[in-house]
């Protein structure tokens, strides 16, 4: 078994935390679902450049080769632009743009209706003149919608982007999808959540506890989505329904080696 009182390894990891990760590790089974930027790997102005934390990567891995254990990423990111910066083996489990595609095992489907097909082209368009109109304000496209990014840009520009982006992409398509991230606003043609994502990833893995850890807003639905076998770790500052809090990547990489090590111990023990 680990000794969970040896410092300094895991000595900015609070105690009730601890103690819940302890609890976590027995379950039969375990699904470890994490957001991808702000929890496993920093903020950082290129997207394409995101990487998680060495020790968060070396964490996952070793939860992915445990029996009984299964690890999801979940993102608003595309599954294109999640699979290459998460870059782990296929045995993980994917949810990509908020939801709408997925990767369980098998190959990834997700396929528009022409409906929503002429809404992306619309959203193209609307958002595309915005993007091309302010100043360090770009376009990342996603297979049902686009995110605007802002991050580069001025917090004046950035406010006129956002207010003109939305009430133009509203305007044009009804029941549109938005969400505001960092530094980010997000427009999806289909509707679905992280909370939508976390309870398909239970069902399907038949976790009897689940530890989800995010850092956004759209991460809450994901925290609303889990119960009282289940362990919330809100990375990072801002309002949240997580049970339990740490500053950023490097404290949740901490902890999920925490978990990691508790598992290990659990599993060939069972
Ligand atoms: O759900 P997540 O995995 O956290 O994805 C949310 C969005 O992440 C990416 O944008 C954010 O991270 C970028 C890289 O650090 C940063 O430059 C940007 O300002 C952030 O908003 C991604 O580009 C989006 O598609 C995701 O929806």
């Amino acid at each position: 078994m680990v000794d969970i009182d040896t410092p300094p390894r895991y000595s900015r990891i609070p105690d009730p935390l601890v103690g819940a990760l302890r609890e976590l590790a027995r379950s039969r089974r375990l699904l470890v679902a994490l957001d991808f930027d702000g929890t496993l790997a920093p903020e950082v102005d290129d997207p394409a450049q995101a990487r998680a934390l060495p020790e968060a990567r070396e964490a996952v891995l070793r939860l992915l080769r445990m029996p009984r254990t299964r690890v999801a990423l979940v993102s608003g990111r595309s599954l294109a632009s999640l699979t290459a910066v998460a870059d782990l083996p296929d045995t993980v489990l994917l949810v990509g743009s908020h939801g709408i595609e997925l990767r369980l095992d098998a190959e990834p489907a997700v396929s528009l209706d022409t409906t929503e097909l002429r809404q992306v082209d619309v959203l193209s368009t609307v958002l595309g003149e915005v993007a091309d109109a302010v100043d360090q304000v770009w376009l990342e496209p996603k297979p049902a919608g686009f995110a605007l990014h802002t991050r580069l840009a001025t917090e004046h520009n950035s406010r006129v982007a956002h207010l003109v982006a939305r009430s133009e992409a509203s305007a044009e398509i009804e029941d549109l999808t938005i969400r505001e991230g960092k530094n980010v606003l997000e427009f999806s043609v289909r509707s679905t959540t992280k909370g939508e994502a976390v309870e398909h990833l239970r069902r399907y893995t038949e976790a009897d506890a689940v530890f989800y850890a995010g850092d956004d807003v759209t991460d809450e639905d994901a925290f609303a989505a889990l119960g009282a076998d289940d362990v919330g770790l809100k990375s990072g500052e801002g309002a949240t329904l997580a049970n339990y809090r740490l500053p950023g990547p490097t404290e949740v990489a901490r902890a999920l080696t925490l978990l990691a090590d508790l598992r290990e111990g659990d599993v060939h023990e069972q």
